[in-house]
């Protein structure tokens, strides 16, 4: 039934070159026709540009649309609408938002099927992993409604019957600025707090994925946020540069890579607007020999191979006791070669291909650094060409292990952001900690024991701003996540992101005469 929904929802979006409804959402199909900018409640071309873009499908190799990169005017024109409905939208009470999030939510998860369909067609991971993100993004967004009926301040007794109280406040109009990987869930994750708390939003997904973000503003508009609440611009470096500079802009969140997030803070920095920063990692996974096989090895993959390995808090060094390194090497590279790789819409699929040619290149270029250090090479690390035809243009390889490791190798020290996990031997519970906590980085990381102590030890030591015990990469949008050092400050999801949301008035009222020093 949901499927049923989302094509009919999906067909004046999307342009077959074949008539029937469900070819259209197959691989190789899919052509975006509508325009990607989003403003005042509606689709736009935008009133300016800076250049224009080509989004792909990572499948095959194909363009699925030509986009206008938006300029200053459009980037304004964007704020101005959001100004607009955040005069209306802060206004309003907390349940009033609470009821139009629910709705959205509700909207998200009758058409997930179309939206999941859409994320995988533009961002190459599979549908099954797709569907996931979605789920996490209603979930995100049914959270911030519950808690926008209870957002209160306090009260405070001051002598002679005076007393103060505090206001939760709105912030303004937010940016939002997203990376490519998890496009949708970046999007929902951003706009769901910033509404509930009373603010507007533009939001820039990534040019390589500009598709999905457009859903999510439709929906918001059909289940009854004011026209300009959440805004769309598309484009690269320079349209995040007027977004980040402009003065009716009170907060900018950014998903993205450490050399940008630096640029964001340093924009932001001159006109004093708060940032949240979600930027990269290179997260340890500690295996000690207590651990549960079975569910460590789980772990292993589920921390590397998530998105083709695209994913920030990937636990890609994996550093595992001595005593048990062979058997779970052996369980680990077994189970790797036994993913299937292919057409990310094929419903057995569990590994699409890379975002884009450069990109592939690159993360093969990470395997044979490594090898040129040393590195022994247990499975994977080349191009993968699937035998369907349609699909030999597309940016598949096969996901790689790394043994004979060193904490000073290129592949242990870089984000290589891609399926390719290194493991490394320890000894003690001393060493790895430390070897862990040696990076820049502090995103995530994990621990797998049966010693409850121990785990809860380690966790208190890893300097990182998400752990995992007996677990890796679940992400409940009730728990916050954000990361430690370099991988960024802030936080998404959990209750304490409504604090990088609003701000606190303070009124201090007085109930007797004032006694001037004067
Ligand atoms: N901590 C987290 O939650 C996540 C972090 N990441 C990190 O993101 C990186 C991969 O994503 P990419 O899109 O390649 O990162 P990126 O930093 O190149 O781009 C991210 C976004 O910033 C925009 N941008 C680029 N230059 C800008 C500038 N000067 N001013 C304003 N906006 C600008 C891009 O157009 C894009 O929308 C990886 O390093 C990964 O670790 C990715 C996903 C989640
Ligand atoms: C959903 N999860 C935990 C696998 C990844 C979320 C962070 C990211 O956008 O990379």
């Amino acid at each position: 039934m949901f499927l049923r929904a989302g094509l009919a929802a999906l067909s004046p979006f999307v342009r077959s070159l074949q008539p029937s409804p469900v070819a259209a959402m197959s691989t190789g199909t899919f052509v975006v026709s509508q325009p990607l900018n989003y403003r005042g409640g509606a689709r736009v071309e935008p009133a300016d540009a800076s250049g224009t873009e080509k989004a792909f499908e990572p499948a095959t190799g194909r363009v699925i649309a030509t986009f206008t990169c938006s300029g200053e005017k459009e980037v304004n024109l964007a704020v101005q609408n959001a100004k607009a409905a955040f005069k209306i939208w802060s206004q309003k009470s907390g349940m009033e938002r609470c009821r139009i999030l629910l709705e959205a939510a509700r909207i998200i998860r009758e058409r997930e099927d179309e939206i999941a369909t859409v994320e995988c067609i533009n961002n190459g991971k599979s549908i099954f992993e797709a569907r996931l993100d979605i789920d996490t993004s209603w979930q995100c967004l049914e959270y911030y409604a519950g808690l926008a009926a209870s957002m209160a301040g306090e009260h405070i007794q001051l002598p002679g019957g005076s007393f103060g109280y505090t206001r939760r406040e709105p912030l303004g109009v937010c940016v939002g600025i997203g990376a490519w990987n998890y496009p949708f869930q970046i999007a929902s994750w951003k706009s769901a707090p910033a509404l509930a708390c009373g603010n507007a939003m533009v939001f820039k997904p990534s040019p390589f994925t500009p598709v999905t973000a457009l859903l999510l503003a439709e929906i918001y508009t059909e289940a009854g946020v004011p026209p300009g609440l959440f805004n769309v611009v598309q484009g690269g470096a320079a349209t995040g540069q007027f977004l980040c500079q402009h003065h009716d802009v009170a907060k900018v969140s950014f998903t993205g890579s450490v050399p940008t997030g630096m640029k964001i803070m340093e924009m932001s920095a001159k006109g004093i607007k708060p940032v949240t920063l979600e930027l990269g990692g290179k997260s340890p996974l500690i295996i000690f020999s207590d651990c549960d096989m079975n569910n460590a090895v789980k772990g292993a993959l589920m921390a590397n191979f998530l998105t083709q390995g695209q994913v920030c808090c990937n636990g890609t060094r994996v550093f595992v006791q001595k005593e048990i390194l062979d058997k779970f090497t052996e369980e680990v590279v077994k189970q790797t070669q036994r993913i299937k790789i292919g057409d990310p819409l094929l419903e057995d699929t569990r590994m699409g291909p890379l975002i884009n040619r450069p990109h592939l290149e690159r993360v093969l270029g990470f395997v044979k650094v490594a090898k040129e250090q040393g590195a022994k090479v247990l499975c994977g690390g080349d191009i993968y060409v699937p035998e369907d035809p349609k699909l030999k243009d597309g940016y598949y390889m096969r996901p790689c292990v790394l043994t004979n490791c060193r904490d000073d190798m290129t592949c242990v020290k870089e984000e290589i952001f891609g399926p390719v996990m290194s493991i490394l031997s320890f000894d003690t519970e001393a060493e790895v900690l430390e070897r862990a906590n040696d990076t820049t980085f502090g995103l995530a990381a994990g621990v797998f024991t049966r010693d409850i102590q121990r785990a809860h030890r380690v966790v208190a030591e890893l300097q990182a701003g998400t752990c995992f015990i007996n677990n890796y990469n679940v992400s409940p949008v009730e728990l916050p996540f954000g990361g430690y050092k370099k991988s960024g400050f802030g936080r998404e999801n959990g209750r304490v992101t409504i604090e990088y949301y609003s701000q606190l008035k303070t009124v201090c009222v007085e109930m007797g005469d004032v006694e001037s020093a004067f």
